[in-house]
C-alpha cells in the first residue's frame, strides 16, 4: 500500500479531471474541492486501569448543498485530517451519483480498537458522541459505520445523543441494529451494490459472470458480502485477503466457509481450502476477470497498477486507486467502476433507514433490496450514458461529471448566500 498518496489531493485531482468535461466555472469547482468545516477534537477517556488516555478525533462536513451531511465514522490508527476530509468529499459525490438527498461528511478516531476493552470503546465512543452532539442531527449531519465501527458503536452514539437531547431521534445515525431502529438489509448493502455494479459492468462489457474469476482484497463487511453475492451470480472467487495475507484456490472458494474460518481464527490465512497463500500485493496483481479492492484507500498506486492484470476492477473500498493508478489502468484498457457508485449501497440503505426512522415504519428486506437495485442500476445506466456522451477517459471521471453537475445544480438553484 502506497504511503505517499494523500487521499485529499486525490479527491481534488478527481474533481479537476471531471471539470474538464463540464461547463462549470473554475470558482465553483474550487468551492467543491474543500470541506465547509472540520471538527478536530481530543477525547480524554478513563481507561479500565484508571489512567486517562487522549484520542484525536475528527468530523468533516464537506458539502450540504443537496441535503444533510452524511457519512461514516472510522476507528483506525491511520485516521488523519486529510483522510477524513477526502472521505467526506467522496460522500458528497457518492450521494449525488446515486441521487439521494444528502451532502457528505465523515469522521474518525485515531485508535487501534483491538487494543481496548469493550467498556473502554463504549466510553471513547460516547465521548466522541458528546463532542459531535452540536453538529449532528436528523436534518443536519447523520453519521454511520465505517472501518472498525458497526451497529454497536452506532447504538451507543444514538443513545448518547438521545440522552443528552432528552428525545428519541433514531434517524440521527444509521447503521444501527434492528431493535435500535436499523434497517433490514443494511449490513449487506455495500457488498450488494458492489455485486450489482459488477453484474451491470459485465453485462455492459458483454462478459459472462458465470465462471468469471474474482479476487477480493479485504474480507470485512464490504469485501466478504461482495464475495458472497458475486459467488451467488456464478462467479469463482479464487482469492481473498485481509490484513494478515491472501489465500488462493484456482477452482474458487465458498465465501461463506472462508468467512466462518475468519470468524473462528481472526483471519483468512490458514483456510483449509486454500492451495496457496501469498501477500496482499500479489492478490492485487492476479490474472483474474474481476478484482474487487475492499480494504482501505491507496491499495493500488501507479507502480502496482503496472502489474494489475484484472480486466475489470470494481471498487468496494473508498479510494483504493491513486490517480496515477487510474492513469495506468486507463492506458491498459482496464475498466474501473468507481467507489462512489460501487459501494454506494451502504449510504443508500442508510438513507432508507433514515426514511423509515422518520416514518416510524419498517420496510421488509425484500423492499430494501428492490429499491437498492433500482437506485444502483439507474445510476449505472446514467454513468455509462455520460461516459459515452462526454468522451470521459474512464468511468470515474464520468461518475464525477454526473455527481458534480447535480451538486452544482442544487447550488445554483439555492444561490450563494451571504
Ligand atoms: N461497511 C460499509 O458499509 C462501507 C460503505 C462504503 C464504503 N466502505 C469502504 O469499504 C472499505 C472496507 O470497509 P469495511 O466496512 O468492510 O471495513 P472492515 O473493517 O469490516 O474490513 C476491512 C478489511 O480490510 C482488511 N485489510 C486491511 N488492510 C488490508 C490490506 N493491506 N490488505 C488486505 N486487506 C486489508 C481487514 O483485515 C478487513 O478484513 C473501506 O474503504 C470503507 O470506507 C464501507
Amino acid at each position: 500500500m502506497s504511503e505517499q498518496a494523500n487521499p485529499f489531493e486525490s479527491l481534488q485531482e478527481q474533481i479537476d479531471d471531471a471539470s474538464e468535461y463540464m461547463s462549470v466555472s473554475d470558482d465553483v469547482i474550487e468551492r467543491l474541492k474543500h470541506p465547509e468545516r472540520v471538527l478536530e477534537t481530543n477525547l480524554s477517556v478513563e481507561m479500565d486501569d484508571g489512567d486517562v488516555e487522549v484520542f484525536k478525533a475528527f468530523r468533516s462536513e464537506f458539502n450540504g448543498d443537496r441535503g444533510p451531511y452524511k457519512g461514516g465514522i472510522r476507528y483506525h490508527p491511520g485516521v488523519n485530517r486529510d483522510e477524513v476530509k477526502a472521505l467526506s468529499g467522496w460522500m458528497v459525490y457518492k450521494c449525488a451519483v446515486v441521487d439521494i438527498p444528502y451532502g457528505g461528511g465523515k469522521g474518525g478516531i485515531v485508535i487501534e480498537p483491538d487494543d481496548y476493552s469493550e467498556g473502554e470503546l463504549e466510553r471513547i465512543t460516547r465521548s466522541f458522541a458528546k463532542e459531535l452532539r452540536p453538529f449532528i442531527g436528523v436534518d443536519k449531519d447523520i453519521p454511520a459505520p465505517d472501518v472498525n465501527t458497526g451497529q454497536r458503536e452506532m447504538n451507543w452514539i444514538k443513545d448518547t445523543y438521545e440522552t443528552l437531547e432528552n428525545t428519541t431521534e433514531p434517524g440521527v445515525i444509521t447503521g444501527k441494529s434492528p431493535d435500535s431502529g436499523g434497517s433490514a438489509g443494511r449490513v449487506e448493502a455495500t457488498g450488494r451494490s458492489t455485486m450489482l455494479t459488477a453484474r451491470e459492468a459485465f453485462d455492459y462489457l458483454d462478459r459472462d459472470m458465470e465462471g468469471a474469476s474474482v479476487a477480493v482484497q479485504g474480507y470485512g463487511n464490504a469485501g466478504w458480502i461482495a464475495a458472497k453475492l458475486i459467488h451467488e451470480l456464478g462467479a469463482n472467487v479464487v482469492a481473498v485477503s485481509d490484513s494478515s495475507g491472501a489465500v488462493y484456490n484456482e477452482d474458487g472458494f465458498d465465501p461463506v466457509d472462508v468467512k466462518s474460518h475468519k470468524n473462528e481464527t481472526g483471519s483468512v490465512t490458514g483456510y483449509h481450502g486454500a492451495d496457496e497463500e501469498f501477500s496482499n500485493d500479489d492478490l492485487l496483481t492476479l490474472d483474474v476477470d474481476l478484482l474487487v479492492p475492499a480494504a482501505l484507500e491507496n491499495a493500488i498506486d501507479g507502480d502496482l497498477a503496472e502489474d494489475v492484470r484484472a480486466d475489470v476492477v470494481v471498487e468496494a473500498a473508498n479510494g483504493p486507486l491513486t490517480p496515477e493508478a487510474d492513469d495506468v489502468l486507463r492506458d491498459t484498457d482496464t475498466y474501473v467502476f468507481p467507489d462512489i457508485l460501487a459501494n454506494a449501497g451502504g449510504v443508500t440503505v442508510s438513507y432508507f433507514e433514515w426514511v423509515q426512522n422518520r416514518q416510524r415504519f419498517s420496510w421488509t428486506e425484500e423492499r430494501v433490496n428492490e429499491e437498492l437495485e433500482r437506485i444502483i442500476t439507474d445510476a449505472f445506466d446514467n454513468l455509462v450514458e455520460t461516459y459515452e456522451e462526454t468522451g470521459a477517459p474512464n468511468m470515474r471521471t464520468a461518475a464525477y461529471v454526473v455527481a458534480i453537475q447535480r451538486v452544482v445544480d442544487a447550488y445554483d438553484e439555492s444561490g450563494n448566500w451571504p
